[in-house]
């Protein structure tokens, strides 16, 4: 009964074979490769893996993108389904105004966030990070209601911007400082506490929302470990929180 999760973002493709579709499932393989290279899945990283039982996966990259996906899973005979935001799914509430043009790869992981807090003991809020191309900071409440979030540049779009909107501004990475004192230091302090500091404010806003309690920090996302050492707040990093999600949401719709 294997079960292969995958998480197409807009940089990369990430996915993961499980021994089963249930939380606690075990890891059998697992791989990530950049979108100009997921034409090679079925004879690459793919091509000698055992046969999944079942797929469940998110696409944030587009149409044309999934269905090239799509081609790779006819390596197997196997159902391509993909995870649609809806109104609600495994205990979680979307009050997104459409709740179908939610990412669905906020989506998933809020669902996955959740999963994480309730197997944590009793409900609280929860603030769900994710450092991908785009950075998403989403609160969910602690009845399970996604009440929404924000939509940042990553980091590297951030720099690509300021590179293409200024003549002075092509410079090497540098290091986060506090006090930057030079033109690299700047830039990459600027993006790196641009996210925190964005971090920080929805953690400000969700625990108004909740009446002080503190909400539960959930990160995630390929670049996730770069930020996490400058966020000031308790936080997790849980790598595999859109696959935990994804795992949730097919448990869920097996039961
Ligand atoms: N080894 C790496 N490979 C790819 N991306 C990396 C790596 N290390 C850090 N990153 C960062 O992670 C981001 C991609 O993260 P990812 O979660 O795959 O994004 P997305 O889900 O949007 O495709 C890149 O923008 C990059 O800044
Ligand atoms: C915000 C996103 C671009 C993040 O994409 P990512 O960084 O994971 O590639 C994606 O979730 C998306 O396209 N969302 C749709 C719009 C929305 O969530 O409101
Ligand atoms: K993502």
């Amino acid at each position: 009964m294997s079960f292969l999760a995958i998480d197409i973002g807009n940089t990369r493709l990430k996915w993961a074979l499980y021994d089963s579709p249930r939380p606690g499932a075990v890891i059998q393989a697992q791989g990530a490769v950049f979108l100009e290279t997921i034409d090679e899945l079925a004879e690459k990283a793919w091509k000698h893996l055992p046969a999944p039982t079942s797929m469940l996966g998110c696409v944030v990259a587009g149409e044309a993108v999934r269905r090239r996906v799509e081609e790779q899973l006819e390596l197997w005979d196997l159902q391509p389904r993909w995870v649609v935001p809806a109104a609600q799914e495994a205990g979680v509430s979307n009050g997104y105004d459409h709740p179908m043009r939610l990412g669905a790869d906020r989506w998933v992981a809020l669902i996955g966030a959740r999963g994480h807090v309730l197997a944590g003991g009793p409900p609280r809020p929860a603030l769900v990070v994710m450092i991908g191309t785009a950075v998403t900071v989403d609160a969910i409440d602690r009845d399970g209601k996604f009440v929404g979030g924000l939509i940042l540049p990553g980091h590297g779009i951030m720099l690509r911007a300021l590179e293409s909107g200024t003549a002075g501004l092509r410079v090497p990475t540098g290091e986060v400082v506090r006090f930057p004192s030079n033109t690299s230091d700047a830039l990459t302090s600027g993006g790196t506490y641009a996210i925190t500091g964005a971090i920080e404010r929805m953690g400000r806003h969700l625990a108004e929302l909740s009446g002080g309690e503190v909400p539960r920090v959930i990160m995630t996302g390929g670049a996730g470990w770069k930020v996490a050492p400058y966020l000031d707040m308790p936080h997790e990093l849980i790598e595999s929180l859109i696959f935990d999600g994804l795992i949730h949401i097919q448990a869920y719709r097996g039961r």
